[in-house]
């Protein structure tokens, strides 16, 4: 037996005994996505009587979450999510889950510079032989936790592959107690199927792209069907440098369209990004594989990083947009629904990029359950949280065009937008520009 496993046999323990050493007043952060910790939350939730104001804190939470549903009147912990995926939405919903505000290229240093981490507890690969435990396809921000946690509790599952990265690891050396038990296959998360009105603004994004562009797809339905359409494309020599590694990118490199080759450096001839987010397909083909580098998101994200691509094309979905310009990607109203996630620091980046192009996308309406049309594009807001402000609004698509925003005053802006609406609303949305005084004589539609 070499020294790791004797130290790795000295720090096991079980999932009840590592917990005791959270207290009451805590803030406990447990690895994100695939690395949540089902053992440790299963055994925290259950000294639930032993404590109060407890403070979780992840993101991209599948469920179940033990320490909120089994204390529905949050006497005992409070969760809060840097990114809401349906699950925690719901959550959100029903008051038991609340957002905190980011950047994705900024989580990392949030941890380093301003944030308390009393407990870590973060679910990893088996231990390696040089005593390395690696984080998988949950990088992302997962060696800032680390580094700024007083305690790191590592619970290992069996079922998560190595990856390669950078600082994609823990040592042995660095970690307080080791728990082990059965984990389920990883879940998986299919691609979204894209409607008709997906399908009219996809047409219009991959039609502006060009070979040897560097990809970044965002989340939700219309990215999804985006990657389909490229890989059916006549593109070629294409990159991937995004947040997530998605489904689609998975079917881009299935048709021979992702080289990575236009890169320069360490990075040429690699797919890069900060997690990945799909199916049991897409997590085998990354496991292992040397041309995938899952990196945290202060690389992945770094506006620097990515106006230095060549041709970076930066794809990402909002939920409306108002009539000055503002994008909102994460509320409807009020009603909280994702996160700014990577969209700003992707636009940004693109936008800065002298050969970069960035869409953000939209259907220009959507239908209720009761079957009633709402526009999604807005005279003005009404408690929507902006993602994007409309300083750097540039352009968006919806199934009626394209328009970029950038530059253009708010005459321009109203009329542009207004010409990309639903037909059903341009007329009610012409007059509400005219009381907002946003609208001139000579404007067109009238
Ligand atoms: C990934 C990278 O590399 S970086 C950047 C990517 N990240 C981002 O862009 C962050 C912000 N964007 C997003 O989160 C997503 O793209 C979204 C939410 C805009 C769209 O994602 P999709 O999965 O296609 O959304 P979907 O249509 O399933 O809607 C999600 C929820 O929002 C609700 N919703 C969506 N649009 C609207 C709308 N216009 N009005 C009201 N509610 C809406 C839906 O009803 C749904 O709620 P439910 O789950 O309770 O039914
Ligand atoms: C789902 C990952 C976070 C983001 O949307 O940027």
């Amino acid at each position: 037996m070499n020294d790791y496993n004797k130290e790795y046999n000295a720090k096991l323990t079980t999932p009840e005994k590592a917990v005791k050493v959270i207290k009451s007043g805590d803030w406990v952060d447990y690895g994100c996505l695939h690395a949540y910790p089902a053992l440790l939350d299963r055994a925290l939730a259950d000294r639930k009587e032993e404590l109060e104001d407890v403070k979780v804190r992840s993101l991209l939470m599948h469920g179940p979450l033990h320490i909120v549903e089994e204390d529905p009147n949050q006497e005992h912990f409070t969760y809060n999510s840097w990114h809401m995926v349906k699950f925690e939405r719901n959550l959100c919903d029903r008051g038991l889950c609340y957002f905190i505000p980011m950047l994705f290229r900024n989580l990392p240093g949030y941890y380093r510079r301003f944030l308390d981490v009393d407990v870590a507890m973060m679910a990893v690969t088996p231990m390696d032989e040089e005593g390395y435990f690696n984080f998988s396809v949950n990088n992302a921000t997962a060696r800032a936790v680390l580094d700024t946690a007083k305690v790191i509790i590592l619970e290992i599952n069996d079922k998560l592959p190595r990856l390669f990265g950078k600082e994609n690891k823990v040592h042995i050396s660095e970690v307080d107690a080791i728990v082990e038990g059965e984990h389920p296959d990883l879940f998986e998360i299919p691609s979204a199927s894209g409607s008709e009105i997906d399908e009219l603004i996809a047409n219009q994004i991959v039609s502006q792209m060009e070979d040897g562009a560097c990809v970044q797809l965002g989340v939700g339905g219309m990215p999804d069907l985006i990657g389909k359409k490229i890989a059916e494309s006549d593109l070629k020599n294409l990159g991937v440098h995004s947040e997530l590694i998605v489904n689609a990118n998975l079917d881009m490199y299935k048709a021979g369209k992702i080289t990575n080759s236009n890169k320069t450096g360490e990075m040429k001839g690699k797919t890069v990004g900060g997690l990945v987010y799909g199916t049991k397909e897409l997590v085998e083909w990354t496991a292992e594989n040397p041309d995938v580098m899952i990196c945290p998101m202060d690389y992945v994200n770094d506006v620097n990083i990515i106006r230095s691509l060549d041709k970076f094309t930066s794809i990402n979905s909002c939920v409306g947009v108002d009539l000055f310009g503002q994008i909102s990607s994460e509320s409807a109203g009020t009603r909280h629904i994702s996160g700014t996630g990577g969209q700003l620091d992707f636009l940004t980046g693109a936008y800065d990029n002298p050969t970069g192009k960035s869409f953000i996308c939209m259907p220009s309406s959507r239908v209720d359950r009761k079957g009633v049309r709402h526009s999604n594009v807005h005279a003005t807001f009404h408690g929507d949280i902006i993602t994007d402000p409309r300083s750097q609004s540039y352009q968006l698509v919806t199934e009626y065009g394209m328009v970029n925003l950038a530059g253009r005053s708010t005459w321009e802006r109203a009329e542009m937008l207004i010409s990309v609406a639903h037909p059903d609303f341009r007329e009610e949305l012409i007059q509400s520009a005219e009381e907002m005084k946003i609208w001139r004589r000579s404007n067109k539609l009238k």
